[in-house]
């Protein structure tokens, strides 16, 4: 890529990202609303949030090999929860998304043109008192003969929120299963401080 391309790719880069947090912006409003909150609860948390979004890249793998375990190689992503607010992922036409449905069974996340998926991260999980689940996903190998790209775009409320379990998403039968606490991803830079001035 010559330097114009660079450029091209920056701004094309930001323009999707201001996009991306425009719309993450409006679903908060829309999540609020089916969690019986007013609507702009999520407003003033939306504001100097952590929201990264990365580029991913699967090449395509043909050839099979083993590693010294007797494994496959695999070039993929593990199992795993994001840990923000949510994900707006975007994936192109390759597949190799997999997720684990309700029933706890793996399930392909099959693209589907024009859409994001939409991943609910773990902050939102505890937010909601566990009444929306993180969602468990994974990247397979790329078997297909073309390069697989994604964008994931994790939207986080503000990084110094002090939040606490929805009192909506409390009664009798659902206590609050979690203190109230600061987003986990202050807690995670805080954790990581602590453990390297040990
Ligand atoms: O590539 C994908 O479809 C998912 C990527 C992902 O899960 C992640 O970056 O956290
Ligand atoms: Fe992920």
């Amino acid at each position: 890529m010559g330097r114009g391309g660079i450029y091209y790719f920056k701004r094309a880069t930001v323009t999707y990202y201001q996009a991306c947090l425009t719309l993450a912006r409006k679903m908060v409003r829309v999540f609020a609303l089916a969690l019986d909150q007013p609507e702009d609860a999520f407003d003033g948390m939306s504001i100097f949030l952590g929201a990264n979004g990365t580029i991913n890249f699967y090449p395509p793998i043909r050839v099979s090999t083993e590693n010294e375990n007797g494994a496959e190689d695999s070039i993929g992503i593990g199992s795993h929860t994001d840990i923000q607010s949510f994900t707006l992922l975007y994936q192109d036409d390759v597949g190799g998304l997999n997720i684990i449905n309700l029933d706890n069974e793996w399930i392909e996340a099959t693209p589907v043109p024009g859409t994001f998926i939409v991943n609910i991260g773990d902050f939102l999980m505890r937010t909601t008192n566990d009444r929306w689940k993180s969602t468990v996903h994974r990247v397979n190998t790329n078997r297909s003969e073309k390069p697989r790209m994604s964008l994931p775009l994790f939207f986080g409320f503000n990084l110094s929120h002090r939040c606490a379990v929805l009192d909506s998403c409390i009664d009798s039968e659902h206590p609050a299963k979690y203190p109230p606490y600061v987003n986990m991803l202050m807690n995670k830079f805080f954790n990581k401080q602590t453990v390297e001035s040990k």
